[in-house]
């Protein structure tokens, strides 16, 4: 494709302002859509041997099924080229101003900002979410760059001296060239969480989003060249994790990874890097987070509160949210007012193809439906889903999953323990305090937990002591961007945002100056 033909298909993309006008110009084109690497500043041709594949992928919109475009699934050959792009652009980025790259970034919030609602409209047909939900994950991919853009703007680092002897102090430089990966539940939201920290602190890098969702990261690629980033700086490369996300990661030439996406696949990444001891590794991986119902929080002047935080933890973004509370644990005395209330407000609020989308592929979707199909074998009680959902002709071949509510659901069911990454929730019921903490642990995972309780003591005493790397007390999904984000055991290893994001993407060498 000449760039003069992307860039027409570039301007059809962008002036699609309405969901029709997006469907619209999928169908009407006689070729589907095909995306193209981002590399060194330029969209690639397909028929580039160096830079791109002949291998392609074809990517389907989750609520009807159909063929929406192709992406490469760039080979190791030219995964190496666009590891090498990012190399020849390390030495001047990273010696750039802070002040030129916050205002590059700046520029980049701004054109997402302008182009919110385009975002927005592919990232809903492309990943199956509701566009309300699309336009929340924009926002925050918006915040991702306003956040660094200013934060490396007040950096400072204090120098110590050391019984009078020697001076001390932290010299902190960009460590490379990384590899950002990212999963296929919040496509832009993610994969910016990862690039606004990248450039803002230095380094350079090759981006991949996954296979399943790739086109707003392929819109990016024009964001960056509108906002001057320098060629090379981000390069965008399309394909699966077998061929193209393995190539990336364990390249001698990739300082560091940063990684969001399944535990199975963070095991991988950490077997192909285990040679290279100094490579950064930030692994956000799976979770399986407990919801604990204490009896306190059903009192009447909260319960309302207690029902909506548990439900939209539960089923937010269809549950594809690696911080979902999908093991909800109620006090007895509790227990089936909660299991009522709950019932009632879930077939409310969330309502399938209204406020609850497509899960994200097909393959996806039957992985669910295998679990409730299990959770029928068991004979689990459904409060709520397990029936085909009612589908016009267009949605037919969708991948739709109602919300649903189990409970007799035993604590060794694969339905307890597996990451099932859908709008399926378990309630089960507990006697005490201990017992409550003592269920939340039992996970492989510890990514996050949700607390709902009056009790101020208790918010302290149980929070403490729930093996999670984000405690969320009577709220859920509250994010200020300095704080430490990540996971425990299983859930993965390392923690992003604000300073934690700056001890990924630099290196620190302490430098140790005689006092005399
Ligand atoms: N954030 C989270 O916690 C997420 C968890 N998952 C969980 O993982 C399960 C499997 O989902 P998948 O689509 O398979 O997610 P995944 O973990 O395979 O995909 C995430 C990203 O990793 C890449 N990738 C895969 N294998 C790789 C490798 N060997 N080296 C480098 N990159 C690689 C993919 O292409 C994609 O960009 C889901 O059902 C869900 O339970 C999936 C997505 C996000
Ligand atoms: O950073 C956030 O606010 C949310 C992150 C969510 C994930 O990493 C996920 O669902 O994979």
């Amino acid at each position: 494709m000449s760039s003069s033909t992307s860039d027409r298909r570039l301007s059809e993309l962008w002036s699609c302002v309405t969901l029709d006008e997006a469907r619209s110009l999928i169908d009407s084109t006689s070729s589907p859509l095909s995306l193209q690497n981002f590399v060194g500043g330029q969209y690639i041709a397909p028929h580039d041997s160096l830079t791109s594949s002949s291998q392609h992928i074809t990517s389907f919109e989750p609520k009807t099924g159909r063929p929406i475009y192709t992406l490469p699934c760039t080979e190791p050959h030219a995964v190496e080229a666009a590891i090498k792009a990012a190399k020849a652009a390390f030495p001047s980025w990273s010696k750039t101003a802070r002040a030129e790259r916050s205002a590059i970034l700046r520029k980049v919030s701004e054109l997402l900002q302008q182009n919110r609602e385009v975002f927005a409209i592919w990232e809903s047909i492309d990943q199956g979410k509701t566009l309300d939900r699309a336009r929340v994950e924009v926002d925050r991919a918006i915040s991702n760059f306003s956040y660094f853009s200013t934060f490396i703007l007040h950096e400072q680092t204090a120098a110590r001296m050391v019984d009078g002897v020697a001076l001390t102090y932290e010299h902190r430089s960009p460590a490379g060239v990384f590899a950002l990966i990212s999963p296929w539940n919040m496509p832009l939201y993610l994969l910016t969480w990862k690039i606004a920290p990248c450039l803002a602190f230095g380094c350079t890098a090759v981006a991949k989003p996954s296979e399943v969702t790739s086109m707003t990261a392929f819109l990016l690629g024009d964001i960056f060249q509108k906002a001057g980033v320098p060629p090379g700086v981000i390069n965008i490369i399309f394909g699966d994790g077998a061929t193209t996300g393995a190539a990336l990661v364990a390249s001698p030439l990739i300082n560091g990874v940063s990684f969001t996406g399944g535990t199975q696949t963070g095991i991988a990444i950490r077997r192909l890097t285990a040679h290279q001891i100094g490579k950064h590794l930030s692994l956000e991986l799976g979770g399986k987070n407990p919801t604990l119902v204490f009896a306190d929080s059903m009192v009447p002047s909260v319960r309302e509160r207690t029902i909506r935080v548990a439900a939209m933890a539960a089923f937010e973004n269809q549950g594809e949210i690696c911080l979902c509370g999908s093991r909800i644990y109620v006090e007895k005395s509790v227990y089936n007012d909660f299991v009522r209330d709950f019932t009632a407000y879930v077939r409310e609020k969330y309502v399938l193809k209204q406020t609850v989308g497509a899960v994200a592929s097909l393959q996806h979707c039957d992985k669910i439906r295998r679990y409730l199909e299990l959770a029928a074998e068991q004979k689990a009680t459904f409060h709520l889903g397990g029936a085909p959902p009612t589908l016009n002709e267009d949605e037919a071949q969708g991948y739709w999953i109602e919300p649903t509510i189990l409970t007799d659901v035993a604590k060794n069911s694969a339905i307890q323990i597996d990451e099932i990454f859908g709008p399926v929730v378990t309630i089960t019921p507990f006697d005490n305090e201990q017992e409550a903490i003592q269920l939340a642990n039992d996970s492989e995972y510890g990514l996050a937990a949700i607390l709902l309780t009056t009790d101020g003591a208790r918010m302290r005493r149980v929070g403490e002591q729930l093996e999670a790397g984000l405690v969320w007390v009577n709220c859920w999904l509250v994010r200020e961007l300095g704080t430490p984000f990540g996971g425990m055991k299983n859930s993965g290893t390392g923690r992003e945002g604000g300073e934690h994001s700056r001890d990924v993407f630099t290196v620190v060498r302490t430098l140790h100056l005689p006092a005399y």
